[in-house]
């Protein structure tokens, strides 16, 4: 099967700009990048004219919830896998925090197989650290990478124990598997579900410290320079984890880490009420946290972003700030808001943007997608940079709709998301 995308704007590091080229597809590869100007002969291949439109590796996701098997009625892996599809990305790696937990070799299974009958992107399952992500045992990490597990987490909680912590990274070294972190230290933030700052002073609440993520992210880098293993920081917020990240990496720590959209754009004092889709984990920080996340991932000490898609039913969501879980969703929203915050204002190149969501989590997690070139993956995302359109959560492809952004006038929407070479998704 051969597959012409002709005529799009390919972004060149070297030269700083956007090209005009055709792309050959072959079956699941990059064949050919051509020249926009030559006039190849397309045959009977299958055409996409992609003149005027942005064409980029598709973006890859390492921090994302799909919500299958347990939690079907706010996701499944054939509507997460579409959202993602919606938002560009090609690439997405999934959270253990469903019902039962990813702790099995089974589960991990039910997963990988799920994701080949009815997703759409390719979907890289995470396994739990421990049983049931309660914090008491480790799971088999030996059969979990067996079956297809590509790093352990307990992402949605943090591993509270320092030994336990050191118990699964030295393990995890030994299998040459990363140990991905969800930072959280539990006796600082009971019951508490915004963080320190105006919101909270405002309105008369205790907010979560800063120290609650930091704390672990200082543990943890002593104890992954001890061990050696390959550890990563989930969802980067504060300027405190910045800081002791680029500590890490300075004296050769085998330290990687994120940073979400919302982590980039929004601060606390941006809540506009007691509203729930203003309610995530790690919360909304300081007008100064944000500052700290964004020149984090400016200068490389955080490496990637990832949209932590965390999608909740409308029922709970209306439960209000105090009771409706954490989360936001992410995939349709990631690029145009990175788009038209950074990009349109001048602050980032265009280049920068694009390497955060595909070569540098690529490079990190050592895949072989996340590169636009010849011999490549055929991952690839159309992208209309011009069009603005207004974020209507309704029309998400993902099942939840809990967003900050609706109503958000956003330019850089996603027109066609190509995976393997087949068209999974386009408007
Ligand atoms: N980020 C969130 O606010 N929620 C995530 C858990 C997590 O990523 O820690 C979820 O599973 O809902
Ligand atoms: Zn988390
Ligand atoms: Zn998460």
């Amino acid at each position: 099967m051969t597959l012409w995308i002709m005529g799009g704007s390919v972004w060149n590091e070297a030269s700083g700009r956007l090209e005009n080229k055709h792309i050959r597809v072959e079956g699941a590869t990059i064949a050919e990048i051509v020249d926009g100007s030559a006039a190849p002969d397309t045959g009977s291949a299958e055409v996409i004219d992609a003149t005027g439109k942005l064409v980029s590796a598709g973006f890859i996701d390492m921090h994302v919830h799909l919500r299958d098997p347990g939690f079907e009625y706010k996701e499944d892996i054939e509507t997460g896998t579409k959202s993602a599809a919606k938002g560009g990305f090609t690439t997405i790696a999934c959270m253990p925090n469903t019902r039962p937990v990813t702790d099995t070799p089974e589960t991990v299974q039910y997963v990988l197989n799920k994701a080949k009958e009815a997703g759409v992107v390719k979907v890289l399952p995470y396994a739990a650290i421990t049983k049931n992500e309660l914090g008491r045992e480790l799971t088999d990490f030996a059969a979990l990478k067996a079956a297809g597990a590509i790093g352990f987490t307990d992402d949605g909680v943090g591993v509270q124990n320092a030994q336990m912590m050191k118990d699964a990274m030295a393990l995890a070294k030994s299998l040459d598997m990363p140990v991905i972190a969800h930072c959280e230290d539990d006796s600082l933030v009971k019951g508490l579900f915004v963080s320190e700052g105006e919101f909270a002073r405002k309105n008369g609440l205790k907010g979560i410290p800063n120290e609650s993520e930091a704390i672990h992210v200082g543990r943890d880098v002593l104890l992954a320079e001890a061990t050696g293993v390959h550890y990563h920081v989930c969802h980067v917020s504060t300027e405190q984890s910045v800081r002791l990240i680029r500590l890490a990496k300075s004296i050769g720590v085998n330290v990687t880490a994120e940073v979400c959209p919302h982590h980039l754009v929004l601060s606390d004092e941006d809540i506009p009420g007691m509203d729930a889709n203003w309610k995530m984990n790690p919360p909304l920080r300081t007008p100064r946290d944000v500052q700290a996340v964004i020149e984090g991932l400016e200068d490389g000490t955080i490496d990637m972003i990832v949209t932590d898609h965390a999608p909740h039913s409308a029922e709970e969501k209306a439960k209000g700030m105090q009771l409706a879980p954490f989360g936001i969703v992410g995939f349709e929203t990631a690029f145009p808001l990175l788009y038209t915050k950074f990009v349109l204002t001048g602050k980032w190149t265009l280049g920068f943007l694009l390497r955060r969501m595909t070569a540098d989590p690529a490079k990190v997690f050592r895949l072989a997608e996340g590169r636009l070139e010849e011999g490549a993956p055929a991952d690839i995302t159309i992208i209309d940079l011009d069009s603005e359109r207004t974020v209507v959560p309704e029309t998400f492809a993902s099942k939840s709709k809990n967003t900050p952004f609706g109503g958000w006038k956003l330019q850089g929407w996603p027109v066609a998301t190509v995976v393997n070479g087949k068209v999974v998704w386009s408007e």
